[in-house]
């Protein structure tokens, strides 16, 4: 089994380290060649077909994470992001988690949930005249996913709730479908309307929005990973980033910027693999919310022996197949330097990364504070936006490092100086 735990990938040349992916994933020639292209594998041409009234394309830094072991498999983990050191602290939380075994994920099947608003309808009776013909409206629903259908899977549920809202009372039907190993939206979207009139002649009602939810509370993910307190930087820092969880626990204001870290792990995975970022953001944010105050996603505390135990749930909709996956060359082929044979082992993968970027961040927050790390990696952009040359760009960095000065204006009169 391929190990992802590679040493100092960071000092190889991009040759040497698509190589390694290559290795790694056994990806063909031409997927390397792919993801040398310059214009990140969208041509123009395709992006014309993805999106209204295109004129361009836009491109960002495709990185791969290190040192991943999820479920005892080792994974490199391709992450799109534009943010510095995010990578940097995504690798070094998997290095650090390692020793304990890493990442432990459990993923539910992968439910998604349609809403059918009903208008208009006595809905005592409605709810009834429903559920007398659950059966019909499932087989109804089927009929419009073969490959869900032949797979076992498709539409399995349906419930009833009545909503009271400021207008006037509304029936909410919803649909519970296990959508294989895809995001799910379309064939939702598409389920909820193809039974909309079969509701509506059960119901004498008028139905109005037929659309999935993106709560996509049947499909928790859970990661959990061990964090030795001796690897952590010892007991005291293990009780700092307790602290530090606990003021993202009882403060919003705190809880948003900490969850804000989770998602820089999330989201960049979900771009690498051609997730839908919204709906995942959407999702999270939601249940970040669930007790009524927004707090943080993750849990930390400490095990019998004192170990850094660090939890993150989310409901999280993705998949490995459909959308934009089948459409955008290097998304299928993060999709398969990740191996991920199914949307709950991606699920289990992106949920993984969110926690481990949560865990340097606090560490590092904990610690030396943010600046040191993420600066020392942000001061290659700054020296670029200076103006800095590929050739002078390391130069000024190490200079600005010394000085403990890392700043654009400072790059810039060290240019002029240079
Ligand atoms: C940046 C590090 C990792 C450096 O940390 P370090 O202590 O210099 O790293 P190290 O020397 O201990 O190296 C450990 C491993 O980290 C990785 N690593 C180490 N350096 C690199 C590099 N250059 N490129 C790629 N990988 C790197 C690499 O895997 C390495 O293992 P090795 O290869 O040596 O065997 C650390 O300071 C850190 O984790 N900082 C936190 C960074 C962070 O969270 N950034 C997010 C941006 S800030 C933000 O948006 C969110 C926030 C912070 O506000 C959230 C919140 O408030 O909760
Ligand atoms: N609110 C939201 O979040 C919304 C999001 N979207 C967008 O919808 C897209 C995702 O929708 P999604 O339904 O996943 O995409 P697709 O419709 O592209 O793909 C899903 C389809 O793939 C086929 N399929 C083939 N193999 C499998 C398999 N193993 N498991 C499951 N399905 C399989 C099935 O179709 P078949 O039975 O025909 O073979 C299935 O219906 C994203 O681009 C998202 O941005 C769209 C609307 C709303």
């Amino acid at each position: 089994m391929p190990d992802s735990s590679i040493s100092k990938f960071f000092e190889k040349t991009r040759t040497e380290r698509l190589d390694v992916i290559k290795n790694f994933a056994n990806l063909s020639e031409d997927d390397v060649k792919s993801l040398e292209l310059p214009d990140g594998g969208i041509t123009f041409d395709k992006a014309d077909k993805m999106v209204e009234n295109a004129f361009g394309t836009f491109s960002l830094p495709l990185g791969v994470a290190t040192n991943f072991k999820i479920n005892n498999k080792d994974y490199l983990v391709p992450m799109v992001i534009e943010e510095p050191s995010v990578i940097a602290a995504a690798s070094k939380a998997a290095k650090l988690a390692r020793p304990k075994g890493g990442f432990a994920v459990v993923a539910d099947e992968s439910y998604s949930i349609g809403q059918i608003q009903v208008l208009g309808t006595d809905i005592d009776n409605a709810i009834s005249k429903i559920k007398e013909n659950i059966k019909e409206i499932l087989e109804l629903a089927n009929s419009k996913s073969n490959t869900l259908s032949k797979m076992g899977k498709g539409a399995k549920e349906i419930t009833c709730k009545k909503l009271d809202t400021d207008f006037e009372p509304m029936l909410i039907v919803e649909l519970l479908i296990d959508v294989g190993d895809a995001m799910g939206a379309n064939v939702t979207n598409t389920m909820c309307e193809g039974v909309a009139p079969l509701i509506e002649k059960l119901t004498s009602g008028k139905t109005l929005l037929r659309i999935l939810s993106n709560y996509s509370t049947r499909r928790m993910v859970k990661a959990t990973a061990v964090f030795d307190k001796e690897s952590v930087g010892g007991e005291k820092v293990v009780d700092n980033m307790i602290h530090a969880y606990q003021f993202a626990k009882h403060d919003v204001y705190r809880a948003v910027t900490h969850n804000k870290g989770i998602m820089n792990g999330i989201i960049a995975v979900a771009n690498a693999t051609g997730q839908d970022s919204r709906a995942i953001e959407a999702a999270a944010n939601a249940y970040a919310s669930r007790s009524g105050q927004y707090r943080s996603l993750s849990e930390w505390t400490k095990d019998s022996d004192g170990n850094l135990v660090g939890t993150l749930e989310i409901p999280l909709s993705v998949g490995i197949v459909g959308g934009i996956i089948n459409v955008h060359p290097v998304a299928k082929i993060c999709t398969k330097i990740l191996g991920a044979e199914s949307a709950k082992e991606m699920a289990c993968i992106i949920t993984a990364t969110g926690l481990a970027q949560n865990f340097s961040a606090m560490r590092a927050l904990a610690t030396d504070g943010i600046q040191k790390g993420h600066m020392r990696l942000h001061a290659r952009n700054l020296a670029s936006a200076a103006g800095a040359s590929t050739e002078q760009i390391d130069k000024i960095v190490s200079q600005m490092i010394e000085e403990n000065n890392i700043s654009v204006n400072r790059a810039k009169e060290l240019l002029e100086q240079n």
